[in-house]
């Protein structure tokens, strides 16, 4: 990792995982491992991980880089909760919903955000994009021009906590920091991501996390 900066990872962890139907999504199990098991071990080498659990979830046994804070109702509260009493240069934010976190990516975004304070991963779009009317097939946009936003998301931390400081005051929401850092006029740079950092959100995304997981300790890249 890059010697110009600290580093601190904020892991939202406090959703309810609705979609899966098991509990809180952070501790949903896949290959032997809860999602935030996968995440912490990912971000080992951080100076400090914080993380956003639902409240009065007990804290699980960590490394001595971690600590935890109560989420929020909403994912960008959890953020900013875990912006508050954040150290580091630079802040990745990263979704204990996404497992896997590929070491090419997260070199990527480092060199990136030493430049231009703020990147985010992203991946094109595999399958053709419609606008569904009514339950028919609608028009057909050009994919080309949309890409799908993955985290972790790289911010200097004063841009990002000024971004929510922002967002707070004027009462916006947004489903990712970089919405928040574009809202400030702050260029946010994209760098390319990886499929296999996917966000485990329905169900049968559990069987692909599951068969990931069976390589992913002997080849993470
Ligand atoms: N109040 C919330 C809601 C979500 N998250 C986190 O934000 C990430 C993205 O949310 P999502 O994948 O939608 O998780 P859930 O909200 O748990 O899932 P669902 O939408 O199916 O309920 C997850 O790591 C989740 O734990 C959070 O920290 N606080
Ligand atoms: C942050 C995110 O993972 C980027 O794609 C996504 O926006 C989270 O969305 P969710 O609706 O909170 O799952």
């Amino acid at each position: 990792m890059p010697p110009f900066a600290t580093v601190s990872v904020l892991v939202p962890a406090a959703g309810q995982g609705t979609r899966l139907g098991r509990g809180p999504k952070a501790f949903v199990r896949v290959g032997g491992r809860t999602l935030l098991e996968w995440v912490l071990a990912a971000f080992a080498w951080a100076d400090e991980v914080r993380v956003a659990l639902p409240p009065g979830v007990p804290p699980p046994p960590a490394a001595a880089n971690v600590r935890f804070v109560p989420g929020g109702a909403e994912r960008q509260e959890s953020v900013a909760r875990l912006l508050e009493g954040a150290g580091g240069d630079v802040v990745l934010v990263h979704d204990a919903a996404r497992p896997f976190v590929v070491p090419a990516v997260v070199d990527r975004l480092l060199a990136a955000v030493a430049g231009s304070g703020a990147a985010v991963p992203v991946v094109p779009l595999p399958d053709t994009l419609i606008e569904p009317e009514e339950g028919r097939y609608g028009p057909a946009l050009d994919r080309s021009r949309y890409a799908l936003v993955q985290t972790p998301q790289a911010f200097f931390r004063e841009v990002l906590a000024e971004a929510h400081q922002l967002a707070r005051a004027e009462g916006r929401t947004a489903t990712d920091e970089a919405q928040l850092v574009r809202a400030l006029g702050y260029p946010v740079e994209l760098v390319p991501g990886d499929r296999r950092m996917f966000k485990v959100t329905f169900p049968e995304d559990l069987a692909l996390a599951e068969a990931l997981a069976r390589v992913w300790e002997e080849r993470p890249e």
